[in-house]
Order: structure tokens, then sequence, then C-alpha cells
């Protein structure tokens, strides 16, 4: 069994009662009630590297990385540094994430509020819209080719913004079958944990022009947002190096500050043009 499918099996028993306390109908009810979805293209487009500062209190492959009491005060500080986009963990046995996270979160900032877990139902999907989220992240290691299809039309019909997550090619074939508009490149192999940041590098050029192309985990500094960047990066998407940091806030403006002026961006060699 790899790590990802330890995960999904904690993930579906807390869904399992998560969906016996509070029916999909009130849900349902919840997100028509939730503030309008926030426009994540704008957040990512343009010239920059955008930057997508993650709440992240633990992790499968370190354990505990910070406490994080006030994870909205932590998204204020990311925010006011810069940060494009928020990315708010809400896995709770191996992430010490939450719902309520998201919700406190998205109520403190302005930009678009990304919900990262393991989405294998539509239930989570309007979990996530109830509670704020702007984006969800759907990881294509963990559905079936007809679910991350299914998932990716339901997610834009009610409003979120899908963040489809790749490691392989074939990941990224699947991806871009099922109508992926921003694909996230996860230097981090979710079955054995290993982080090789390369792997965005072989990848990102078969993703056709037009779609986003976020390079995610393993984000140390500056140094790694510009390598990404000349791989043709349009965002990274960065959690442990902030949270473990001295000053979260100035390690965005530090990022903030080199994505805006990348000084070399790749020839846009696409192989897959669409
Ligand atoms: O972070 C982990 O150990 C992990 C293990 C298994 C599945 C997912 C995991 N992390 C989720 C992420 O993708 C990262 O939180 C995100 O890309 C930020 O990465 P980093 O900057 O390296 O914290």
């Amino acid at each position: 069994m790899t790590v990802l499918d330890e995960i999904l099996d904690g993930v579906r028993a807390d869904l399992a009662d998560r969906q016996r306390a509070v029916t999909l109908d009130e849900l349902k009810e919840r997100a028509a009630k939730a503030p309008s979805p926030r426009d994540a293209y704008a957040a990512l487009g343009g010239d920059k590297v955008s930057v997508i500062a993650e709440v992240k209190r633990s992790s499968p492959s370190k354990g505990a990385l910070a406490a994080i009491a006030d994870p909205a005060a932590l998204a204020r500080d990311y925010e006011s540094g810069g940060a494009h986009v928020i990315s708010v963990l809400t896995e709770r046995r191996r992430f010490g994430g939450s719902l309520e996270d998201l919700a406190s979160v998205r109520a403190a900032v302005d930009v678009p509020v990304l919900r990262k877990d393991f989405v294998v139902t539509s239930y989570q999907l309007w979990e996530a819209r109830a509670h704020g989220a702007d984006l969800v992240l759907l990881i294509v290691a963990a559905l079936e080719q007809n679910a991350l299809v299914s998932l990716i039309e339901r997610a834009e019909s009610i409003g979120l913004t899908p963040l489809v997550e790749v490691h392989t090619a074939e990941e990224l074939d699947r991806a871009l079958d099922a109508g992926a508009k921003i694909i996230g490149i996860n230097a981090r192999d979710l079955k054995t944990l290993k982080v090789d940041r390369e792997v965005f590098g072989r990848l990102a050029p078969k993703i056709p022009d037009g779609v986003i192309r976020i390079a995610e985990s393993g984000v140390r500094g500056p140094h790694d947002l510009l390598a990404y960047a000349r791989a043709g990066a349009d965002a990274v998407l960065v959690g442990e190096s902030l949270v473990t940091g001295k000053d979260p806030r100035a390690a965005v403006v530090d990022l903030v500050t080199a994505g805006a002026h990348p000084a070399t961006r790749p020839d846009n060699g696409s192989e897959r043009q669409q």
C-alpha cells in the first residue's frame, strides 16, 4: 500500500462521518449562500510568476511543521506579502487541516483560496464551495479517468476552478484529455514522498499554450522559483519553507519580488499544441 493509498483510506473514513452529519442538500444550501467565487485565472495570469502560499501544519513526509494557531492571521501575512492565491490544506489526519481553516482564511483575505485535499467525490466539491473555496485540487493519481472528468465538470459548474495535479507523463495526458486548464506538476511523488524538482522541466513542455502551469512542492526560496520560471512555470505552490521559516510574510515578499521580473522565460516550445 502506498502513502497515497493510506491517505485516501483516511479521507474516505472522515468523509463518511461528515456525510452522516451533513446531507448533500444542506451543503448545497450553504454553498448557495457562500460568497461569489474569485477569479483564479486573473490571479494566476499575466507575465509574472504567481505565488500560491500554503497553510500547512504537518505533512506525511515531515510530520509536524508548524503550530498554526490562527490560519487566518497567517493567510493575511501571506496576502500582505503579495501572495496571489492562498492554499489551505483541509485534510485532517496527516496534515492537521480542516474546513474551518478554509472558511476562516477565505473570510480573512481578498485573494482566491484553494481547497487542498484529496477529493474523490462531488460531495467534497460542495463542501469546498460551502466553505468559500474558489479553487479545488484534483489529484489525477487518486482518480479514475471518468471520475476526473466528471469532477472537473462539476467543479466548474458550481463555480470552483479546478487545479489538476500530475506527477508523470501519463497523468499529464489524462489531465489534458480531461480538459484541465490549470495543471499543477507536483515534484513530490505522492506514492513514495520523494521530491524531484526536475519533474517539472520534463513535463511542462508537453503542456499546450493557454494552459496554466504550476510548479508544486520543494520551493525553498527565490532560486527555486526562478529555476521553475526558466522551465516554464506560471506559478509556484509553496508550503513547508514558508511555515517553517522565521518570517512567512518576508519569505513571500522575496518570492513575489523574484516572480515579478523573472530574468529568463522559456522558448515556449510546447510539444503538444492546442
Ligand atoms: O507534503 C507532503 O508530505 C505530502 C505527502 C503526501 C501527499 C501530499 C503531500 N503534500 C501536499 C503538497 O502537494 C504540498 O503541500 C505542496 O505542494 C507544497 O509543498 P512544499 O512546499 O514542499 O511543502
